[in-house]
C-alpha cells in the first residue's frame, strides 16, 4: 500500500561560502501494507525522523519515490485519509491558543460539512482515545502529557488514515501513560484494523506493538526482521545494538 522506492535525501551544510552536501538516507526501498505495524529504530543522527517526513509528504526526496494506494503522498489528497502523524513534541504539536475542540476541527473542515457531524465525530474519536466530551473546550496547559498526546492521536485519526506515522510518540510520556498509549494503539489496531509505521529508540515499546522491524544505520537498512525473531539479527551491526538498546 505504501511503496518507497529508491529514495535518497540530503541536506545542504555550512555557512554562507562553504556550502556541502549531507547526505541523509542512500537508496531507501520497502513496502508497507495494510494493516501492518513496523518498528523503525536506529542510532540518533540516522536519518529516521527524516524517513518519516518523506512518507508524509511534508518533504521531498532528491531521488526515488514514495507512493500510497499508487498515488504520491506529495499530494494531499492522497494523504488524507491515507496517512497521518503523532510527533513527539506534542506541546508544539496543539496550537496554544486552540481548544482541544478547535485543534481537532482542522483535519475535519475538510473532510466533513455540516457541524453537528463534526461534533459527534469528535465526541467519538475522544472516546476511542479513552477521554470524552468535557475535553473540548479545554487549552493544552490543562491537560496532563498524557491527555495532549491522545488528543493528537485522536486527531490523527480523524481523516480515518490507513497509517500513522509515530515519530517518538510516546517517549516523551512517563512509564505508566506510555504504557496506556501503547494498549490504546494496540487496541485500534484491532478494533479499526489501524497500521503504524513506529519510529523509536525503544525496542521494548517496538516489540510489543509491531510486527517487524527495520533497523537503520547512517541512512541505510542494515536489516528488516520479524520481531519474534528479533534474537536472530545476522548483521553484527544489528546485533550490537540490540544489546546496548535491550539492557
Ligand atoms: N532540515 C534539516 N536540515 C539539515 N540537516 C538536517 C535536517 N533534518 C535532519 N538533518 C540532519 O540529518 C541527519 C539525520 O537526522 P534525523 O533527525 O532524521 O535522525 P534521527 O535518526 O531521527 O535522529 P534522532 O533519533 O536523534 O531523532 C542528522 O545529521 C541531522 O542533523
Amino acid at each position: 500500500m505504501l511503496r518507497v522506492e529508491g529514495v535518497c535525501k540530503s541536506y545542504s551544510k555550512g555557512g554562507w561560502f562553504r556550502k556541502r552536501q549531507q547526505q541523509v538516507l542512500y537508496d531507501i526501498s520497502f513496502d508497507w501494507n495494510q494493516g501492518e505495524c513496523l518498528g523503525i529504530i536506529g542510532e540518533s543522527g540516522s536519518g529516521k525522523s527524516t524517513l518519516g517526513r518523506l512518507l508524509l509528504g511534508i518533504e521531498k526526496p532528491d531521488r526515488g519515490n514514495i507512493t500510497f494506494a499508487g498515488k504520491p503522498v506529495t499530494d494531499r489528497r492522497t494523504r488524507m485519509g491515507g496517512i497521518s502523524a503523532v510527533f513527539q513534541d506534542y506541546t508544539s504539536s496543539i496550537n496554544p491558543f486552540y481548544t482541544v475542540e478547535q485543534a481537532m476541527l482542522e483535519p475535519l473542515q475538510l473532510a466533513m460539512k455540516e457541524q453537528k457531524m463534526r461534533e459527534s465525530k469528535m465526541e467519538g474519536l475522544l472516546v476511542q482515545v479513552g477521554l470524552d466530551a468535557s475535553y473540548l473546550p479545554k487549552y493544552p496547559h490543562e491537560l496532563s502529557g498524557g491527555e495532549a498526546q491522545r488528543v493528537c492521536i485522536a486527531r490523527a485519526l480523524a481523516t480515518e488514515p490507513a497509517c500513522i506515522v509515530l515519530d517518538e510518540a510516546i517517549s516523551s510520556l512517563d512509564g505508566s501513560v506510555q504504557t496506556q498509549v501503547l494498549e490504546l494503539l494496540k487496541s485500534l489496531r484491532t478494533s479499526h484494523g489501524m497500521g503504524y509505521i513506529f519510529i523509536t529508540h525503544d525496542i521494548q515499546a517496538a516489540s510489543y506493538l509491531c510486527d517487524s522491524v527495520m533497523i537503520f544505520r547512517s541512512g541505510q537498512i542494515e536489516e528488516m526482521i520479524q520481531v519474534e525473531r528479533l534474537g536472530d539479527v545476522q548483521s553484527l551491526y544489528a546485533k550490537e545494538l540490540l544489546r546496548k538498546i535491550m539492557v
